[in-house]
Order: structure tokens, then C-alpha cells, then sequence
């Protein structure tokens, strides 16, 4: 049975790219978002995101008249929901949104319909959704009741692209298809082949949810342990971005690299969706956290004193001295400042310091808001110009591309080993 529509619910940075992947192999295709803007903007061709080659997708997709968005949920053969799941609270999930997606297809749910959930989420989401759904349609039967013969068929399927990379991954990368029953992960299966080349690896939906959050807990803690080596390496007086090259010439030794922190809206939050599930044995999860999370304080730190040296040495007052943050963004070359520790840095050196806080961001135009009044946007230029006390925080490409002789400052707090 093909899907004559499929409807995408969340048309953020993981639902517009599927959408607009399954519209570019002729599919029809509804996305369904609560946010009128993009709604509007998709439905004149154009995209409310940053994606690179998004854009041309959803351009010829729209005109082709394959795709369109929607405020109101429409009946559909496939309904895949990507919507958001933070956490609240103590790092708890917070599946706000997934019930609220699943409660508003449920009442243009059909017999045969598939319903996918591509959101990251805790272990048992799946059939939890499963039960909001069949609560509120008692006329249909689900895979919790029925097993193989029910007439509305769930599965989880994590996503797993790059941002930055989301148009290349999404169609290449391997996907996990955890259905709720053997002929759910057929179907998904058969949903998910209309557009990719990679392989479509079936397991069960409870594998499936701890499978996408294992794969960010595993970055997670690889990056906690370059950053927490990058602490020890400090105090220890050796340079942290020759040690890890050295390291990593052993044949199994791969270590990745220290930064002022993680950011960003995935590897900084799903490892808390294990730790809040098991608290007691995610130990190793829970740390690799905490040391991320505890980063920026200490980069701050060492500014506080880089800036305390140039005080001392040039007799300058701290109102006089300025501070060059060079990068804004959650990682290199992008413009999301979404969790950006380099973000949270300058935000609070701004507030502490009381002289000028230049911030170089080549990615943005304007000062985020939490920024203005605190900080300057400045050009490399200037801030290679003005700035006493250098802070890298974002190895973005134009910043790896400033030759040593132009960094005359004497004091640099480099969080990224661009300038060793
Ligand atoms: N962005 C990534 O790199 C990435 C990668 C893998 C997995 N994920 C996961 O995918 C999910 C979506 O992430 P995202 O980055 O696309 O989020 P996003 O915020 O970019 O997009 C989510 C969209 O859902 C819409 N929405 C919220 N509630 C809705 C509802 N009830 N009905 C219809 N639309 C609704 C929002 O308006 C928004 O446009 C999250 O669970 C995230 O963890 C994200
Ligand atoms: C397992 C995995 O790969 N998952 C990816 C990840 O995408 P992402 O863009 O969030 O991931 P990263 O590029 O790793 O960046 C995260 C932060 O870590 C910092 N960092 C990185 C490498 C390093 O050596 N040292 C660092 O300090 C970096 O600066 C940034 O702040 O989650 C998505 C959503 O679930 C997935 O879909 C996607 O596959």
C-alpha cells in the first residue's frame, strides 16, 4: 500500500527537510505547523530555518505543488511528528508537545494509517503516544491491543542528521525503524525507502529511543573527557591540542576536542532523558554532563584572570581594558546560537567586566537581544585592533584563517586551539 499524503507535524530544522525530501520524489506531502510564520513562509517557497540547499528543496517541492503547509492537521496514509521534547524542571522530558501533536491528528486518523514519532524521547514514549492516540480514538485498534492486526500502525524513528549537513545525512545516513510490531517497522520501512539511500535497521521502538539517545551520550561523554583533559592539562602547563594529535596516533585511541562547553539543542539535553529514567546507574552520563555544563564557568575564570595579568602589567584601570569574544555560535560555521556556550560566556563576561565587551560573530547581523546594551558587535578587524584580552570561543573557518602575526595581544584565553 503506498501513502498517497504524507503529513509532517513540526516543520522545524528535522520535519521541513523530511517533508521536503519525501515532496522531492513526488510525494504529496502536508506539513503541519502551530507557527503561522512558517507556515506562511514555506507555503511561498521560501524557508524560515538556516540549512544549507533547504531552500532550492522546498522552492521546487512547493512549486511543484507537492508540498504545502498547514495550521490544521489534514487525513494523511503517514503522519511522521517532529516536534520539540526539552526538558523542564530537573532535566525531565518534557513531551508537552508530542501529546499535543498526537492530539490533534488523532482526529483524522484513519484505518491503515501510520504514525511515526521522529522526536527525541525518553524510553516507553512511543507507547505512551500509542495510548494517547487510542484513548482518544476507542473506534480504531493499536499495536498495544491488537499486535500485528491493528489498523493504525506506530513507530519510532530517530533522526540523526548534522546540522549544517541535514540534506546530505537525512537522504545517506543508516535509520533506525523501531516499530511497535514487525509489520509497523515494515511499513516505516517502506515510508522512509521512497527517499533514502542508507539502510533502514529494524528493531523495536523501546531499542530505538535509547538508540538515539546512546549515540548523543556517547559524544556527550567523549567530549566531557577531552574537555575535563583540557583542565588537568592546564594546570599541568601542557598545551591539551598537542597531547590529544599526539594521543591519537595510537591505532585505538580517538579523542575528540575540548571547547568552551557543549551547545547546542541535542547533546546538551537528551543525556538527561537517560539520567532522568536511571538515575542510579547513569553515573558516567550524569558527570560527562556536568563537566560540559561546567565549562564555561571555567573559561570565565581563566579571562577573569588573563585580564587580572594585563591589569597588573599595564596599570591600565578595568574600565579601560577591553575583552574580544571571537564567536557567538554553538559550533564552527553555523549561525545557531541555540545553547551556545560561547553565548552563555559572553553574556556573563559582559555583565562582570565593566570596560567594552566586543563580540565577533561573521554568522549574524545584529546582537542577539540577551547581548545588547552589554556588549558591541564588532568586526575581527576591529577586535584584533582594540581588544586587550582576546577570548576564541568558536573555531568558525574566517577565525582559523588569521595568521599568528596578526594576534599581537599578549593575553588570550584560547578555548578552541586556533592560535597555540
Ligand atoms: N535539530 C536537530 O539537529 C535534531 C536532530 C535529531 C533529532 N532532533 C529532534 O527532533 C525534534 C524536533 O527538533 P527540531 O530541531 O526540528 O525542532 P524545531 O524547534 O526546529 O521545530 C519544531 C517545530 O514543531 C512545531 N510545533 C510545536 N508543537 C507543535 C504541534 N503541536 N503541532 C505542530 N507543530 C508543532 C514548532 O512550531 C516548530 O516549528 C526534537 O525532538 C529534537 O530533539 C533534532
Ligand atoms: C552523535 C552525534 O554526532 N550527534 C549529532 C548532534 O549534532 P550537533 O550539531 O549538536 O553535534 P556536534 O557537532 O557534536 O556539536 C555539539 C556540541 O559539541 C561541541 N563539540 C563537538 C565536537 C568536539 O570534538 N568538541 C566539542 O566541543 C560543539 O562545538 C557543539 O557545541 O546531535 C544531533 C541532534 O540529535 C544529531 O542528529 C547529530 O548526528
Amino acid at each position: 500500500m503506498s501513502f498517497a499524503t504524507i503529513s509532517v507535524i513540526g516543520l522545524g530544522y528535522i520535519g521541513l527537510p523530511t517533508a521536503a525530501a519525501f515532496a522531492s520524489k513526488q510525494q504529496h506531502v502536508v506539513g503541519v505547523d502551530i507557527n503561522q510564520h512558517a507556515v506562511d513562509t514555506i507555503n511561498r517557497g521560501a524557508i524560515h530555518i538556516v540549512e544549507p540547499d533547504l531552500d532550492q528543496v522546498v522552492k521546487t517541492a512547493v512549486e511543484g505543488g507537492f508540498l504545502r503547509a498547514s495550521t490544521q492537521p489534514v487525513a494523511a496514509e503517514a503522519f511522521l511528528i517532529a516536534v520539540p521534547t526539552p526538558f523542564k524542571g530537573d532535566h525531565e522530558p518534557d513531551m508537552v508537545y508530542v501529546k499535543a501533536a498526537a492530539e490533534s491528528i488523532a482526529p483524522v486518523l484513519k484505518k491503515g494509517a501510520l504514525v511515526i514519532l521522529e522526536s527525541t524521547s525518553p524510553v516507553g514514549a512511543t507507547e505512551q503516544m500509542a495510548g494517547w492516540l487510542a484513548e482518544l480514538r476507542p473506534d480504531l485498534t493499536f499495536p498495544q491491543q491488537a499486535g500485528e492486526a491493528a489498523e493504525i500502525n506506530i513507530a519510532y524513528c530517530p533522526e540523526r542528521v548534522l546540522p549544517g549537513q541535514v540534506m546530505v545525512e537525512l537522504i545517506k545516513n543508516d535509520r533506525v525503524i523501531g516499530g511497535m510490531t514487525p509489520v509497523c517497522s515494515a511499513r516505516a520501512s517502506e515510508l522512509y525507502n521512497i527517499f533514502l539511500e542508507g539502510e533502514c535497521v529494524v528493531t523495536n521502538s523501546r531499542t530505538a529511543e535509547m538508540c538515539k539517545l546512546t549515540e548523543n551520550s556517547f559524544r556527550d561523554v567523549n567530549i566531557a573527557f577531552a574537555n575535563e583533559l583540557s583542565l588537568i592539562c592546564a594546570d599541568q602547563g601542557i598545551n591539551v591540542w598537542e597531547l590529544i594529535r599526539l594521543a591519537n596516533r595510537h591505532p585505538r585511541v580517538n579523542i575528540l576536542q575540548p571547547g568552551p562547553g557543549v551547545g547546542g539543542h541535542c547533546i546538551a539535553v537528551d543525556p538527561w532523558f537517560i539520567v532522568a529514567q536511571n538515575p542510579q546507574q547513569a553515573q558516567l552520563i550524569r558527570t560527562a554532563r556536568e563537566v560540559n555544563d561546567s565549562k564555561p564557568h571555567w573559561v570565565i575564570n581563566q579571562v577573569k584572570a588573563a585580564v587580572a595579568d594585563c591589569l597588573a602589567e599595564t596599570g591600565k584601570r578595568a574600565s579601560e581594558i577591553t575583552i574580544a569574544c571571537f564567536g557567538l555560535a554553538f559550533k564552527p560555521n553555523i549561525d545557531d546560537l541555540r545553547e551556545s556556550p560561547a553565548m552563555e560566556i559572553a553574556e556573563l563576561l559582559s555583565g562582570w567586566h565593566s570596560g567594552t565587551t566586543l563580540a565577533v560573530e561573521p554568522n549574524i547581523h545584529q546582537l542577539p537581544k540577551q547581548l545588547i546594551g552589554h556588549c558591541e558587535l564588532a568586526t575581527t578587524a576591529e577586535a584584533l585592533e582594540q581588544a586587550d584580552v582576546l577570548v576564541m570561543l568558536v573555531d568558525h573557518q574566517p577565525f582559523k584563517a588569521i595568521a599568528g602575526a596578526q594576534v599581537q595581544q599578549r593575553w588570550i584565553v584560547d578555548t578552541k586551539g586556533v592560535w597555540r
